[in-house]
Formats: C-alpha cells, structure tokens, sequence
C-alpha cells in the first residue's frame, strides 16, 4: 500500500494535480462521548472525553479535468450539492489580510467570508422543510468555509462522499467527527500532512493532530455557534483527553490521557432530536439570570472531573479494581445529578436510566448536550461484580457500599434484584442475558442501544481506498464511490471499509477494532500502527 503523498518534504510537488488522477481515497474520524463535564466546559471548567468506536468515513473521488465541479454527497442526511468551482467566492478568501495559509491559527469565523459564502449556501436545498433545511446548510457551511480556506481555484473536479455511523444530534460528536473528516481530507489533498506511517515519532504525530484539529475547529464554528473545541479535539486525535477551555481567545489546555482505561460503554440514544446550540443557550440563559448558583454548579462538575482525572492519573491506577470503577461510577452518577440541575436533561434520559439502574449493570449519565441525545453507562467489568450490593428500594434495584456479597439464582424476572444477583454464579452468559432483555425493553419503548468502546484511533487513512484483504500479492479491490453509497447500515459500512472488530476480539480481547489497510497517527505509541 502506498503512503498519503507527504509533501512537507518535497516543497516542488507542493498542489500539484496533474496527470494521472489522484486516486480515491478515504478518511474517517471518530464520534466522542463526554465522560465528565460537558456544558461546565463551555464556561472554562475541565472535562473529559474519550473517543468511542463509532466513526464517520468520507471518500475522496475525482473526476477528469473537463468537469469544473466539486459535488457535496451526504446521503446521511439525504443531502447532495454540486458547485461549479470557478463561481466560488476564491476571491473573497484570497483578499489581502484574509487569505488563510493551513498553518495559521483561526480562532473564530470571518462574519465577511460567512457573507460571501452565504449565496452558495441558500442554493442548497430550496423548497424543503426550513428544520431539514438548516441541517443542510449547516453542513454546506462547513464544507464550503474548509474548502475555500483550504484547496485553491486549481483544485481537481471531485466528488467528497460522507457516511457516518454516529447517529446525528445525540450528543456524540457526529458534527466534530465530518469536521474533522473534510479538514484532514483537504490537508491531504494540499500535501500539509505528513504521514499517517510506521515509526512515526509521536511529536510528529501530534503536530499533524494539531493540524487536523485546528481547521476542524473551524468547521466546527460553522456548525454550532460556540464550540469549546473539545469534540473536535477527540475527533482528531481519539483516545481521551482532560480539556480545558483557553480564555479569551487563548489556546485551549489539553492533557492527552494515554492511560485512560478502555472500557466497555452502553450507550443509550433518545432518539430525541435535539440542537447543541440550543442546549448551550439554556445554560448560558440560566448563568445570566442566577448567576452564583449557576457558577456554583458548573464548579462542582469540574470537582467531579479534577477527582477522575487524579484517579485516573494516579500512579498504580487499575481500572479492573472493583474500588476504581466504583469511584469512577459515582462521579458519573453525581455528574448527572448536575446536569440535571443546569437543566438539560430530558424525560427520556431519566427513563433510560432508570431502566437501566434497575438492572444493576452499571453507572449512567447523558452525556454531551443532553436535551435528548444519548445517555452513556460506564458497565461493570466482570460479571461476577455486577450485582454486587445489589439491594432492593421502592422495587428498583441499586447499588449500595457494600461488595463482595454472592447470591444464588432465584428464577424470578431477569430485571429482578434476585435475578440480577445470580449473575455471580452464572458469569457473562448471564450478563448477556440481562443485556438482551434490557434491549427488548429500550427498543420498545423507542430506544437505540450500541455497545462500544471507549479510547479509541482518531483519525484514519486509508490512501489509495483500495483493501486487500490481508493479501498484500493481488492488486486489491478499490472502495468506489458506488459501493461505498450502497453499503448497508453501521455493519455494511463497517465491512466494506475493512473493520474487522470479530478477528480484533478473538486477537486481543476486543479492546480495538482491527482496520485494515488504515493508517493513524497514534503518539501514545507510534510504532503501533
Ligand atoms: N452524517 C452526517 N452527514 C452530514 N452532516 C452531518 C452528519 N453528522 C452531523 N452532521 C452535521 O452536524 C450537525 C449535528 O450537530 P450537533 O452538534 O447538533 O450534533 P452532534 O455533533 O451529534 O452532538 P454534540 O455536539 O452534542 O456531540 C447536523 O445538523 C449536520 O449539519
Ligand atoms: C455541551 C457541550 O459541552 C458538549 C457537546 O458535546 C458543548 C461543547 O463543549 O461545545
């Protein structure tokens, strides 16, 4: 397989496209959760968030010189767009003072490039509902903002594809995830990027994350309103980081936590549309008008995150301790509690989580926005601790201090306190089947249920999208743009694109999906790639 071209180091292939055309290629990026301190970041306190392993791809194509258009396919959202290139504003994002180079820092949007970009945004679209619509144009406004900062009037006719796994507005970075997804594929286009490659030195690795994560902090802007940077951050170099907002236009801080455990996560989706944007008003509303006991709020939940961050860092963390967890769980726990008053939580998350307290498998919050969106639970590791202190109150089973009580099976309903405790005794199986029947019971009452993995890759290459199917000798077979549209939902998609988690559980435990042919930047170890 060949490498992304790197042209840092050969300044005289700088934006050349000629002859032959660049083959297709693909990028991908992942969604995030917010383990800790989402909204309190927005005001300056710190959070932490881990990337999960649900990912958006997007597929580079190009078309003959005689075309002189670039096409916007997002079938996500059921939104295609084609421009013809020579209309675009280059002139307005080429003006003297204005003209961005991929290094530059841009920390907030040009309200006069938004201006000139705005006739190119209101063509997509016309005549659908004005909800759908703002959807659409959101996404245009991201594509068109990076795309004119970043390719040139030269650029070839080409066609970008997007499709996600992460479900959209639920609070996983499914915004971040296409930011960072159109930021690293028009770096790779312009030869900015060096690598992803074997035995790359993490600084190296680090810079070109920085890189990614700078412009998709752009297309952020363009997105929501006011982002703190922290999806865009996970989006790019995945893992998990301790986040903290700069002031007044200053970087942010950001601790990468290379040790952050790679536990298994519930996820629960609403299914509950909701805006971040919207959500982020109501706190800034609520900090307006009681000011102090807003502050207050937002400063416990950054206790709530400064006490998981020393534990996680603390030296001999082991996150299968049952003493570990259980701190972690409750900061999840108190977390909510929080966010609860802040208000924006949602009728339907406290739903979720008391079906799923009532099953004893673990701790859960919502996380990201909230409003709706999804709610997330930290599981229990081995079955023979899931039930522990499982006691009964007002008929809903909960966890209480004490631990290592056994129980027998009892045979009575698989949510039952009794049944949950006999989970000891029966081990995984049983925990699967307490899973299932939880399943049963979100899916009917208009749940989605994911089970992923937290600490995941960042962002991916896959250059040219060509797999070989760990035949290295036959020329491979090439993703196009056609097979990619047709895949079938996450496991389609998911096949297609070389995840092969089934193989990655048999090899190491199922704590990384295995994906073949792509590349990553991974600075916590550089030579695993
Ligand atoms: N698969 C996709 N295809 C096209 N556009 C998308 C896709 N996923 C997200 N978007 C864009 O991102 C917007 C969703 O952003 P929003 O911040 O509301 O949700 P989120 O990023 O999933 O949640 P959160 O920010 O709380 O984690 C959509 O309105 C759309 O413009
Ligand atoms: C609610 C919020 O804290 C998390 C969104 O995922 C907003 C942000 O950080 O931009």
């Amino acid at each position: 397989m060949s490498n992304p071209p790197t042209a840092a180091k050969a300044p005289q292939m700088h934006r050349k496209y000629s002859s032959p055309m660049m083959p297709p290629f693909m990028v991908s990026a992942p969604g995030k959760v917010i383990v800790y301190g989402e909204h309190a970041v927005v005001h300056g306190k710190p959070a932490i968030a881990a990337a999960i392993s649900l990912r958006s791809y997007l597929h580079v194509s190009f078309l003959s010189k005689s075309h002189r258009t670039v096409t916007m396919r997002f079938p996500d959202i059921e939104l295609e767009h084609t421009w013809d290139i020579d209309k675009l504003p280059w002139d307005a994002f080429a003006a003297p003072g204005r003209k961005k180079m991929y290094y530059d820092s841009v920390t907030s949007l040009d309200p006069d490039l938004l201006q000139a970009l705005e006739p190119h945004i209101q063509e997509v679209s016309p005549g659908i509902p004005e909800s759908i619509r703002k959807i659409h144009h959101s996404s245009s406004c991201c594509f068109l903002y990076l795309f004119l900062s970043l390719a040139s009037r030269k650029t070839p006719p080409s066609v970008y594809t997007l499709r996600s796994t992460i479900p959209l507005r639920a609070g996983l970075g499914s915004s971040a995830s296409i930011s960072v997804c159109i930021s690293v594929a028009l770096l790779l286009q312009i030869r900015a990027l060096s690598g992803p490659h074997q035995d790359q030195p993490p600084q190296e690795c680090q810079l070109q994350i920085e890189r990614i994560n700078h412009w998709a902090f752009v297309g952020e802007m363009c997105i929501h309103g006011d982002p703190s940077g922290i999806d865009n951050t996970v989006a790019s170099g995945g893992k998990a980081v301790l986040y903290t907002r700069g002031k007044n236009g200053e970087p942010a801080h950001i601790v990468p936590l290379h040790s952050f455990p790679e536990l298994p996560l519930l996820l629960v989706n609403t299914r509950q549309a909701r805006s971040t944007a919207v959500e982020v008003a109501k706190v800034a509303a609520l900090k307006q008008n009681y000011p102090a006991l807003t502050e207050n709020i937002l400063d416990a939940i950054g206790l709530v995150t400064d006490s998981a961050y020393k534990l996680i860092t603390s030296p001999g963390f082991d996150p299968e301790s049952p003493q570990a967890l259980k701190h972690l769980g409750d900061l999840v726990t108190v977390n909510h509690g929080l966010l609860v008053s802040l208000g924006v939580s949602h009728p339907k998350l406290e739903r979720i989580r008391e079906l799923i307290d009532h099953t004893g498998l673990g701790w859960t919050k919502l996380t990201g926005a909230g409003g709706g969106g999804c709610a997330i639970t930290i599981l229990r590791p081995r079955p023979a601790s899931l039930p522990n202190g499982i006691s009964q109150g007002n008929g809903a089973a909960h966890q209480s201090d004490d631990d290592d009580d056994e129980a027998s099976d009892s045979g009575s309903e698989p949510d039952s306190p009794a049944v949950a405790a006999s989970v000891i005794s029966n081990g995984t199986k049983l925990k699967h089947r307490i899973l299932d029947n939880l399943e049963v019971k979100l899916s009917n009452e208009g749940f989605d249920k994911f089970e992923t993995t937290l600490a995941g890759d960042g962002v991916g290459v896959l250059w040219p999208a060509v797999l070989h199917n760990g035949n290295e000798e036959e020329g491979g077979e090439e993703i196009d743009q056609e097979k990619f549209l047709r895949a079938e939902g996450t496991e389609g998609i998911e096949r297609l694109v070389g995840v092969a988690s089934a193989r990655a559980m048999a090899r190491n435990g199922g704590l990384r999906d295995v994906r073949e042919g792509w590349r990553f930047w991974r600075p916590w170890d550089a030579d695993e790639v």
